[in-house]
């Protein structure tokens, strides 16, 4: 089995940001979401951009924002790819695929077989799948550092490029590949010290133990 494709999400510094090329992540995170411990504003985002060039791709992540949001972010930020992280619909994430015709990936959020099964309407509109563990109610839908059940994707079929999120961390994340042989990893709170504060010794570990796995 090929080494999984790994995302480092939530890069808020030019130090971490730094520590994950060093790791030779494949993409970094920039949140768009200012309710987020990990929310890059749009006025530092070009000197993120800056530094990735011919690195890591640059991931944008949105909830629910609107069009002028992700225009100006993705200029902002030069993006590769907008990730979609709320309550978006496939019709909207299409729309936002043509405008302006970057790749789209979906966040899933699990918590039953019934939440894997429901990927299904994704298919065809979006360039990539990733399951993320369903949080509670009333806090953020993402970095919350929760995994799910990985016995739940035993009924993926994997129709589509997806990826495994959610709780993600050095220490579980080769045993995640070799259940569920995601080709894609993404973490978040699982290389930090604190919610929002980046750790590059755990992001080095993360990928090397991704890539051992
Ligand atoms: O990271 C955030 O703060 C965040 C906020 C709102 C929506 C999504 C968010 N993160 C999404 C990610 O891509 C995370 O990497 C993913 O949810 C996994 O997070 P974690 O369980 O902390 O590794």
């Amino acid at each position: 089995m090929p080494a999984p494709a790994i995302k480092i999400c939530g890069v808020t510094t030019p130090a971490i940001l730094d520590a994950v090329i060093a790791a030779r992540a494949d993409h970094v995170g920039f949140v768009f979401f200012a309710k987020s411990p990990r929310h890059v504003p749009l006025r530092d985002a070009p000197a993120l951009a800056a530094r990735t060039e011919g690195h890591v791709s640059r991931v944008g992540l949105f909830v629910d924002a609107d069009d002028a949001m992700i225009a100006e972010a993705v200029a902002a930020a030069r993006l590769d790819v907008l990730q979609l992280h709320g309550e978006e619909s496939p019709e909207r994430a299409a729309q936002l695929r043509a405008r302006h015709g970057l790749p789209v990936w979906k966040a899933v959020p699990v918590a039953s077989a019934a939440d894997v099964a429901r990927a299904a309407a994704w298919v065809g509109a979006v360039d990539l799948i990733l399951f993320d563990a369903k949080t509670p109610k009333g806090t953020l839908p993402g970095g919350m550092g929760l995994a799910f059940d990985w016995s739940l994707l035993a009924g993926w079929k994997a129709r589509a490029p997806w990826g495994l999120a959610g709780g993600l961390n050095p220490a579980n994340v080769a045993e995640a590949v070799r259940l569920t042989g995601a080709p894609l990893v993404d973490t978040s709170s699982g290389v930090e010290s604190a919610p929002g504060v980046k750790d590059a010794g755990l992001v080095a570990a993360f990928c090397a133990a991704a890539r051992a796995a």
